[in-house]
């Protein structure tokens, strides 16, 4: 359960969010919507523990993300895991070695349970065949289902999407969306999806975050965004 409070964040002397206040509960995903500019990253970092706010709070299943000591922010941020928007692979390590690394990275040595987790992931996103390939041998789409294979493996309490169909073609935008649907229906993590692409917020999440110049101009249930008085929602709607 991620619960922010009235939280304020000044980057460079600006005022870049101000009093954000919403409660994400576990097995709900929402999806944070917004112009260039509106904050949403600087969100999504704050909730990380990168930036620190001027004031307010973040709370992640119980601890204080901002006062908490070192050791139980690592623990907050392991229960994490970021599809980005570039899939972010290596391009000298294998299919299966990029998407074990967070688990490398968590100190996992047996290779047995390695292999069958980076599988089931590979199984996730339909793509288990690839598992000695190298990206460059791989497309856009493949790759970026890779990276969705990657977050899956050390099964993250939660998800971020950054723009997760950005810059794809509209038949490999709708591969995407059918694994992150797969993913909401299957996984029983927490989704947080950042994404401009209003068609999909109806399948992928059941709670919308709003953001204009930093402060929120919707929370609430996905049903209920469309009847949102506010002017400024109505016209990114349109
Ligand atoms: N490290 C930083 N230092 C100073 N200002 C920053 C920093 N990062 C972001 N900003 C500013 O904060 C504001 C919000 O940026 P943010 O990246 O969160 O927007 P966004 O909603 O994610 O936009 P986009 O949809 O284009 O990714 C912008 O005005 C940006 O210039």
């Amino acid at each position: 359960m991620i619960e922010v409070e009235k939280l304020c964040v000044s980057l460079n002397d600006r005022e870049i969010l101000v009093d954000i206040s919403f409660t994400l509960d576990n097995g709900n995903n929402l999806v944070i919507l917004g112009r260039s500019g509106s904050g949403k990253t600087v969100l999504i970092k704050t909730l990380l523990g990168i930036y620190f706010p001027v004031s307010g709070s973040v709370v992640i299943d119980g601890i204080d993300i901002h006062r908490s000591s070192e050791d139980q922010r690592k623990t907050t941020k392991k229960r994490f895991a970021m599809v980005f928007q570039n899939a972010a692979l290596l391009d000298s390590f294998t299919v299966l070695q990029n998407v074990a690394l967070p688990l490398y990275e968590r100190g996992e040595k047996d290779t047995a349970l390695i292999k069958d987790r980076v599988h089931k992931c590979l199984q996730m996103v339909g793509l288990e065949n690839t598992v000695n390939l190298y990206p460059a041998q791989l497309s856009g789409g493949m790759r970026k289902r890779i990276g969705i294979a990657r977050a899956l493996v050390y099964e993250p309490n939660y998800i971020i999407f950054d723009e997760p169909v950005s810059g794809l073609d509209p038949i490999t935008s709708r591969e995407i969306m059918y694994y992150i649907t797969r993913i909401v229906e299957t996984a029983s993590a927490t989704l947080i999806t950042i994404t401009h692409e209003l068609k999909d917020i109806q399948t992928i999440a059941n709670q919308v975050l709003f953001l204009n110049e930093g402060r929120v101009i919707f929370n609430g249930k996905t049903s209920d965004l469309y009847q949102s008085p506010n002017p400024l929602v109505q016209e990114y709607l349109q």
